[in-house]
C-alpha cells in the first residue's frame, strides 16, 4: 500500500507583479513541492488547496504564461547559447510568428539576460568546456523568458554560483520584475545583498510557515515574539537557523538551565 506523507500545510500568501517573492527553508521543508503547486503541477496528485491567479483558479492560459525553471536543467552541449534558445523558440512560440519573428524574440532575450557577450559559446558539459555557471542559469531562465511569461517561477536559481554571480543574477531578476513581471524564487542560503532585494519572504520550515511577509520586517517580527540577534547577522541565516529549530533548541536548554537551578 502506498503510504500517504504530509509535506505542506497551511501555506498562505500572495505576490503581485513587479515583486520578487523568496521562499527560503532548509532542505527538505518542501520549497520545491511549493513551486510546483504554485504552478499548477500538483493538480490530482493529493494537492488539496487552491492557487489563485487574478482571482481566478489556474487554467491552461495561466500555466501558458508561466514560466518555470527548475534546479535541473537539460540543455544540449553542443549548442551554443544562441543555438539553443533559437531551437527552443521555434519549438515552444507559436505558429503563427514567422522564424524572422521568432529571431527577434531570441535576440531580445539575449540581451534583456545579458547573454550577448557568450551567445556564440557552446553549453558545454563536465567533459566539453562550454559557458560559465552563472550564464548556464541565465540560459535557462531566457528559455523561460522566450514565452514573454507574467510569473516567472525559479527553484533554487543560484545553487552553485558564488556571491557575486547570485547576486548578478538576482539584480537581473529584479530587472525583469520592474518590467512588471511576477518573480517567485526559492533560494537556500541568499546573502544579506541578495536578501535586501526580495520585497517579500516566505519562511518554510517542515512544510509550515514560519513567516510571510516584507523581508524587511522578519527580523523586527521575531524579536517581537523574543528571539532577538546578540551580534549582527545576515536576516537570511538568522531565518534558517530559526526554520532548523536552532534558536528554540537554544531556548529550550537556557530553561532547562535555569530550571536546575531553582
Ligand atoms: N513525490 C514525493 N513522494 C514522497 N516524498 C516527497 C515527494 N516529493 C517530495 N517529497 C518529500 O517532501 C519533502 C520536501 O521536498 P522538497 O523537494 O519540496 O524540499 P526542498 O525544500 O525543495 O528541498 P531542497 O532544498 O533539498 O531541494 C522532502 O522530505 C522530500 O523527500
Amino acid at each position: 500500500m502506498v503510504q500517504e506523507r504530509m509535506i505542506l500545510n497551511g501555506i498562505t500568501g500572495m505576490v503581485s507583479p513587479g515583486e520578487i517573492l523568496a521562499i527560503l527553508g532548509p532542505s527538505g521543508s518542501g520549497k520545491s513541492t511549493l513551486l510546483n503547486a504554485l504552478a499548477g503541477r500538483l493538480q490530482g496528485r493529493g494537492f488539496t488547496g487552491t492557487v489563485v491567479a487574478n482571482n481566478k483558479k489556474l487554467s491552461k492560459q495561466t500555466s501558458k504564461r508561466t514560466g518555470f525553471v527548475t534546479q535541473d536543467d537539460i540543455l544540449y552541449p553542443h549548442l551554443t547559447v544562441r543555438e539553443t534558445l533559437i531551437f527552443c523558440s521555434l519549438l515552444r512560440l507559436p505558429k503563427s510568428l514567422s522564424k524572422k519573428e521568432k529571431t527577434s524574440v531570441v535576440e531580445s532575450v539575449i540581451s534583456e539576460l545579458g547573454l550577448k557577450k557568450c551567445e556564440n559559446t557552446i553549453i558545454g558539459n563536465s567533459f566539453i568546456r562550454g559557458v560559465s555557471g552563472g550564464e548556464r542559469k541565465r540560459v535557462n531562465i531566457a528559455h523561460e523568458m522566450l514565452i514573454n511569461p507574467s510569473l516567472l517561477i525559479l527553484d533554487e536559481p543560484t545553487s552553485g554560483l558564488d556571491s557575486t554571480a547570485a547576486h548578478r543574477l538576482v539584480l537581473t531578476l529584479g530587472s525583469l520584475a520592474q518590467k512588471g513581471k511576477t518573480i517567485v524564487t526559492s533560494m537556500h542560503q541568499p546573502s544579506s545583498r541578495v536578501y535586501q532585494m526580495f520585497n517579500s519572504v516566505l519562511v518554510l520550515s517542515e512544510g509550515r510557515c514560519l513567516y510571510f511577509g516584507k523581508g524587511s520586517e522578519a527580523m523586527a517580527y521575531f524579536e517581537s515574539v523574543g528571539f532577538s540577534l546578540s551580534f549582527p547577522m545576515n536576516p537570511a541565516d538568522f531565518l534558517l537557523d530559526l526554520a532548523n529549530g536552532t534558536y528554540a533548541l537554544i531556548a529550550v536548554f537556557v530553561s532547562a538551565i535555569l530550571d536546575s537551578y531553582d
